[in-house]
């Protein structure tokens, strides 16, 4: 099979897996979306055409969030793919608290694949706060998104460049937003 095949397959199997789910947001955008987004940054954006990482990322939600097994994911893709996702997959048996805590100290531990899938997974979410607020998170819920997410990138530096660049950007401008509002005094002077 072709790289273009198999991708093309590999796309089908996560859109069938998250057909039922949506994304947080009022419009209720499809949860594929984001997978989708996630691997067409990493193809466009930071110009990755390595098939492996392409395929993690259309897939790194699919055993978080859906009735997929490591085991169907590492038949049908194989043993690298299914690692990828492992990595880059939280445990959901564990708090939110836990979970969060757990992705800042395991970043700098993962692979240089799992980095850049991580990488444009928080660069997608990130985007997607700035376009709109999902549903009952107040401004302080989007403020700790961004500083918990910036920790995270943080574990994930020296993979890409060009992700690195667009998530700092990303973050000084919410930071200045961030001081805008609640110091305007500091920025005046
Ligand atoms: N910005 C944004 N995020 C949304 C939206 N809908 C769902 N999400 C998901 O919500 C998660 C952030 O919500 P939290 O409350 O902080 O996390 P939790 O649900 O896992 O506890 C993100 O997951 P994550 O763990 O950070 O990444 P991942 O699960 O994608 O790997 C993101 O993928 C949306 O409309 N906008």
């Amino acid at each position: 099979m072709s790289d273009i095949t198999i991708l093309i397959d590999t796309i089908n199997f996560a859109a069938q897996k998250h057909t039922n789910q949506r994304r947080k947001d009022k419009v209720k955008t499809p949860y594929i979306n984001h997978p989708i987004g996630v691997m067409h940054i990493l193809s466009q954006e930071a110009r990755i055409s390595d098939l492996e990482t392409l395929q993690a990322a259309v897939l790194h939600d699919v055993i978080e969030d859906t009735d997929c097994t490591p085991l169907e994911i590492e038949t049908r893709f194989g043993t690298n793919v299914k690692d990828i996702v492992m990595e880059v997959t939280d445990d959901k048996s564990l708090s939110s608290i836990e979970r969060k805590q757990l992705q800042i100290s395991t970043a700098p531990k993962k692979s240089r694949k799992a980095k850049a899938v991580k990488l444009a997974d928080k660069l997608n979410n990130l985007r997607d706060l700035q376009n709109s607020t999902p549903i009952g998170w107040t401004k302080e819920r989007v403020q700790e998104y961004f500083a918990w997410s910036r920790k995270v990138v943080e574990g994930c530096k020296g993979t890409n460049q060009i992700l690195e660049n667009l998530l700092d950007d990303i973050f000084e401008k919410q930071l200045f937003k961030f001081e805008e509002k609640y110091y305007p005094c500091i920025l005046r002077d």
